[in-house]
C-alpha cells in the first residue's frame, strides 16, 4: 500500500491544506455544541433573548464558516485525488508496455483491466475520502471524547467503556473483511475476463451456437461474484445495528446519570445536552468506521493488486552491453546454434538452430504445425531470449542493439493480424508515424490493397472497427503488411500473413517485396510461396531438417517432396 500511496509525493502541498482545512472544519464542529450548552444555561434557562441572540449570531457565522471551508477542502480533496489517479494509470499503463511476453502470460488481459479501473479508481476515491470525511471520523472521536471530559468528566466516564468496545468489535470484522475483498476483486476478474472472451468471440459464439454454454458460463462467475460480495456486505452491515444498540444505551445512561447530577447539583442542563451531542457524534463517527473499514480493506486489495503489477520484473530489457545509437543498416541475420524454450515449459521448441541470411537475401519456413516456426521468429525482435546460443544481426550479437533500436530495423507481421480502432491512413501510420501520405500509399499498393482502400468510401479516412471487424481477413493481414512495409524495414518477417491472400495477389505482394531489398523471412504453408524465396528452411519438430533452394530441397529431402507431392500432385515433383 506505502509503494502505491507515494504517487501522492508531488501533491503533498495540496493535499496537506486540504487536510488542515478538515481539521478547521472539525474544530468549529467541535465547538458548536459547547456553544449550544452555553446558549441553553445563560439565554434559553434564563430567558435572555440577547443572549440567544448573541451565541446564535456566533454558531450561525462559525456553520457558515465551516460550509465555506469544507467547499475549498473538497475542491482541494478532489485536485489531489484525481491528479494522483491520472499518475497512477499513466505509471501503471507504462509498466504493462515494458513488459515482456513472459510477464504478459502472468496476467489474462482481463486481470490487467480491472486493476487499471477498478482498482484505480477504488484507491483515488479512498485518497478524496480520507482528505475529507475518513480521517475526519476518527479524529471526531478523538476530538468529541476530550471534548466531553473538559465539560463534565464523570458523565464522559461512559465513553471510555464503549468507545474501545466498539473500536475492537470494528477491528474484528476488519480482519475479515480485508480477506472477503481480496476475493470479490478476483471475482471481478473472472467475470471481466468470461465477458472479454464472449465479446472477442462474439462471431465463433454464433458460428458454433455455444450461447447456451456461454452464458451458464457467465451465470456461474457472476453468481460466484455476487455470492462473495454479499456475503462481504452482509458481514460489514451486521456490525450497524450493534452500533446503534450501543448509542442507545450510551444515550440513555448519559440522561439517567445527568439527571441524577443535575438533581444534586453537580450539573446543568446544557452540560448534559452538550455530553448528548457528543455522544451522539461520536457514536456516529464510529459508526462511519463500518464504511471506511470497508473502503480501507478494499483499498488495501486494490493496492495490493496494482503494487504487484509495479513489482512485476520486467525481464527482457536492454542489456548492459547494448551500445546506444546501434542500429541495423544491412539486415543480415544469423542463428548460431540457437535453442529456445519456453518460460517455465521444459520441452526444447528449438533445438540447435544455425543458418545466415545474408543482406536482401529471403528464407522461407515452412513446417507443420507446432513445429516452432513462430517461436523462430520471435527471436529475432527479443520477444524472447534464446535459452543456449547466439543470433547476430550485421554480424554483431543482438544483445548489442537497444531493443528500440532493434525493433525499428524489423518489419514484423504476426500471424493474426491485429488492427487498432481509428482510420486505415492511422493503423499503417501506425509503422512509423511521421510518413509521409505518399509513402502510406505506396506502402498500401505495394501490400495490394491501395485499391481496395480506394473503393471504401471514406478511402484512407475509413475507420477501422475494433480488431478490424468491418474488414476481411485477407483485407486485414495486407493492411498489416503495409504498416510494415511503411517503415522501410532491413528485416521483414512476415508470419504466415498472405494465407487469406489469393495466388495472383499473393504473386504480386511477394513481387513487391523485392523492391524494399530487405531480407525477408517468411512463415508459410504454401509451397508455390516458399519457393519464391531464396532459400527454403524446413523445420521439424523444432530441428532444421533441411535448408536450401526449391530445387536443392527437392532433390534431398523426402519430406520436402512428400509436401509439394501433397499440394500439387505427384507429377510436380519431376517436373523440374
Ligand atoms: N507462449 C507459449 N508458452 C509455452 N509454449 C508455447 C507458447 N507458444 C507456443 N508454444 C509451444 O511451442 C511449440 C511451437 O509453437 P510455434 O507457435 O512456434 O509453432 P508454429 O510452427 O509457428 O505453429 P503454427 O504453424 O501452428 O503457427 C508448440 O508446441 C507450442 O505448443
Amino acid at each position: 500500500m506505502r509503494n502505491v500511496l507515494s504517487f501522492l509525493k508531488p501533491y503533498k502541498f495540496p493535499a496537506v491544506f486540504a487536510f488542515s482545512l478538515m481539521l478547521t472544519e472539525l474544530a468549529i464542529e467541535l465547538l458548536l455544541p459547547f456553544f449550544l450548552g452555553k446558549m441553553i444555561n445563560d439565554g434559553v434557562l434564563n430567558q435572555d433573548i440577547n443572549n440567544i441572540t448573541m451565541w446564535g449570531s456566533i454558531m450561525l457565522g462559525l456553520a457558515i464558516l465551516s460550509l465555506a471551508i469544507g467547499i475549498t477542502n473538497s475542491f482541494y480533496s478532489s485536485h489531489v485525488s484525481f491528479a494522483f489517479g491520472y499518475d497512477l494509470r499513466q505509471k501503471l499503463f507504462e509498466k504493462i508496455q515494458s513488459f515482456s511476453y513472459k510477464n504478459m502470460n502472468q496476467y489474462p488481459t482481463s486481470a490487467l483491466v480491472t486493476r487499471f479501473t477498478n482498482d484505480v479508481r477504488q484507491i483515488q476515491n479512498t485518497v478524496f475520502m480520507s482528505l475529507r470525511i475518513m480521517a475526519k471520523a476518527p479524529l471526531t472521536v478523538i476530538g468529541g471524547v476530550t471534548m466531553a471530559f473538559i465539560v463534565n468528566a464523570r458523565l464522559a466516564l461512559i465513553f471510555l467503556v464503549t468507545v474501545p468496545l466498539l473500536i475492537l468489535f470494528l477491528l474484528w470484522i476488519m480482519k475479515y473483511a480485508s480477506k472477503m475483498f481480496m476475493k470479490v476483486q478476483q471475482n471481478v476478474d473472472n467475470v471481466n475476463r468470461v465477458m472479454q472472451e464472449n465479446l472477442v468471440g462474439m462471431r465463433l459464439i454464433k458460428a458454433f451456437m455455444r450461447r447456451d454454454y456461454e452464458e451458464s458460463r457467465f451465470d456461474e462467475v457472476n453468481e460466484s461474484l455476487a455470492n462473495t460480495t454479499k456475503t462481504t456486505f452482509r458481514m460489514i452491515e451486521a456490525s450497524m445495528p450493534v452500533l446503534l444498540f450501543v448509542m442507545n444505551v450510551s444515550l440513555i445512561i448519559i440522561l439517567w446519570f445527568g439527571n441524577i447530577q443535575i438533581g444534586t447539583g453537580q450539573t446543568d442542563v446544557g452540560q448534559v445536552v452538550t455530553i448528548v451531542n457528543y455522544a451522539l457524534r461520536v457514536t456516529m463517527s464510529i459508526s462511519m468506521f463500518s464504511f471506511i473499514i470497508m473502503t480501507l480493506s478494499r483499498t488495501k486489495a486494490s493496492a495490493e493488486r496494482i503494487d504487484e503489477v509495479f513489482r512485476v520484473e520486467v525481464d527482457l530489457s536492454d542489456k548492459p552491453e547494448a551500445k546506444p545509437n546501434l542500429s541495423i543498416t544491412k539486415g543480415k541475420v544469423e542463428y548460431s546454434v540457437v535453442s529456445f524454450s519456453y518460460p517455465d515449459a521444459d520441452k526444447l521448441v528449438l533445438d540447435n538452430i544455425s543458418f545466415t541470411l545474408n543482406s536482401g537475401e529471403s528464407l522461407a519456413i515452412i513446417g507443420a504445425t507446432g513445429s516452432g516456426k513462430t517461436s523462430l521468429f520471435q527471436l529475432i525482435p527479443r520477444l524472447y531470449d534464446p535459452a543456449e546460443g547466439k543470433i547476430f544481426i550485421d554480424d554483431q550479437p543482438i544483445n548489442t542493439y537497444q531493443l528500440n533500436q532493434l525493433r525499428n530495423g524489423i518489419g514484423y507481421v504476426p500471424q493474426s493480424p491485429l488492427l487498432f480502432t481509428g482510420s486505415i491512413k492511422d493503423n499503417i501510420t501506425w509503422g512509423k508515424t511521421n510518413a509521409t501520405m505518399e509513402e502510406i500509399i505506396q506502402a498500401a499498393k505495394d501490400a495490394q490493397i491501395h485499391e481496395t482502400i480506394m473503393a471504401l468510401p471514406d478511402r484512407y479516412d475509413t475507420k477501422v472497427g475494433q480488431k478490424g471487424v468491418n474488414l476481411s481477413g485477407g483485407q486485414k493481414q495486407r493492411i498489416s503488411i503495409a504498416r510494415a512495409f511503411v517503415r522501410k524495414p532491413k528485416i521483414l518477417m512476415l508470419d504466415d500473413s498472405t494465407s487469406a491472400l489469393d495466388l495472383a495477389t499473393e504473386a504480386k505482394l511477394l513481387n513487391a517485396i523485392k523492391i524494399y531489398q530487405c531480407t525477408t523471412l517468411i512463415i508459410t504453408q504454401k509451397i508455390s510461396t516458399a519457393s519464391t524465396a531464396d532459400r527454403i528452411l524446413l523445420l521439424d519438430a523444432g530441428k532444421i531438417l533441411a535448408i536450401g533452394t526449391h530445387e536443392e530441397l527437392l532433390s534431398s529431402s523426402s519430406l520436402y517432396q512428400q509436401i509439394v507431392e501433397s499440394q500439387f500432385g505427384k507429377e510436380f515433383t519431376y517436373v523440374e
